[in-house]
């Protein structure tokens, strides 16, 4: 194995909307990683000589600028991430060094020690984000757990979020403690609202959420 450092990662939830992205690379690991940057609004150029058809079709479209040929030097300059996604393990190093030398957020997906972040595996619904790390010791375990996650946490929690968050500025002006607030959330948040989501009975979920908050009207 690797010499990994067992110092734990920071999490973080990086806005990239607008941001300029390299990937260095065009195949089926470049792929997966354009598709990320792209869901989150990333502005995705690839540098490579070849592209998967996938690759091509966002080329045709203009959802992506592709930089037809190997990588040179000063490639990445400029870019607020770069990712080195080519089959060649000295290109990765090379752009992934240039890159940190010039102070982007670096991701090496064949020797992730050679950057500065991993991708985590994901789940999102909305604004709902479930992400996974093993630290890079096996992304085929983080894949099992997403798969497992998935099952437990569709889609009717994205719903579910959103109906919450409403609820949330009415519940801001009308329990003014956040002792008072925890005490809501504890008792509201329950399965019968998300049994309901998942029946795609949203309207019955609403009223009871509705109701929760009447209840501590009339209790204050
Ligand atoms: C989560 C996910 C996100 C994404 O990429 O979007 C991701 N890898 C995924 C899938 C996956 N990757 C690999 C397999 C084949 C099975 C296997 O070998 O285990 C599968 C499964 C599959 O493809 O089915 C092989 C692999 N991966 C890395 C290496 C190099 C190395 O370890 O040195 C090799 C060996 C290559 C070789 O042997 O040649 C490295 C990284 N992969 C990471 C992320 C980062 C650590 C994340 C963590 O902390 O776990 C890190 C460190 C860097 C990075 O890329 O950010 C995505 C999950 C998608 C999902 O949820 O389904
Ligand atoms: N991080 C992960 O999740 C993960 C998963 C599987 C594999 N990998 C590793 O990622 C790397 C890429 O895997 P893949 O399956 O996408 O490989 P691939 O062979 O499908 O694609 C490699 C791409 O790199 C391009 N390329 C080659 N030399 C280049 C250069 N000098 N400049 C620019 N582009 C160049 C090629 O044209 C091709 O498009 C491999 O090292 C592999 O071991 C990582």
């Amino acid at each position: 194995m690797k010499d990994v450092k067992n110092v734990p990662c920071y999490p973080i939830n990086l806005q990239i909307d607008g941001r300029s992205c390299m990937v260095v690379g065009g195949g089926s690991v470049a792929q997966r990683k354009v598709g990320a940057l792209l869901a989150a609004g990333g502005m995705v150029t690839v540098v490579s000589p070849a592209l998967t058809k996938q690759l091509a079709s966002l080329v045709e479209d203009k959802s992506i600028i592709h930089i037809a040929r190997s990588y040179q030097q000063g490639d990445v300059n400029g870019f607020f991430i770069v990712i080195c996604a080519t089959d060649s393990n000295a290109v990765n190093k090379w752009a992934a060094e240039e890159g940190m030398g010039a102070g982007a957020l670096v991701n090496v997906t064949d020797a992730p020690e050679l950057g500065n972040f991993s991708v985590p595996s994901q789940i999102s619904h909305g604004d709902l984000l479930l992400t996974i790390s093993t630290g890079g010791k096996s992304p085929a375990l983080a894949k099992k757990l997403r798969e497992e996650l998935e099952e437990r946490y569709g889609p009717e929690y994205g719903i579910y979020l959103e109906l919450v968050a409403k609820a949330r500025e009415q519940i801001k002006e009308q329990l003014s403690t956040v002792k008072e607030r925890e005490s809501f959330w504890r008792r509201t948040l329950d399965q019968e609202v998300i049994i309901l989501l998942k029946e795609g009975k949203i309207k019955e979920a609403e009223a009871k959420i509705k109701n929760a908050i009447g209840c501590t009207r009339t209790q204050s």
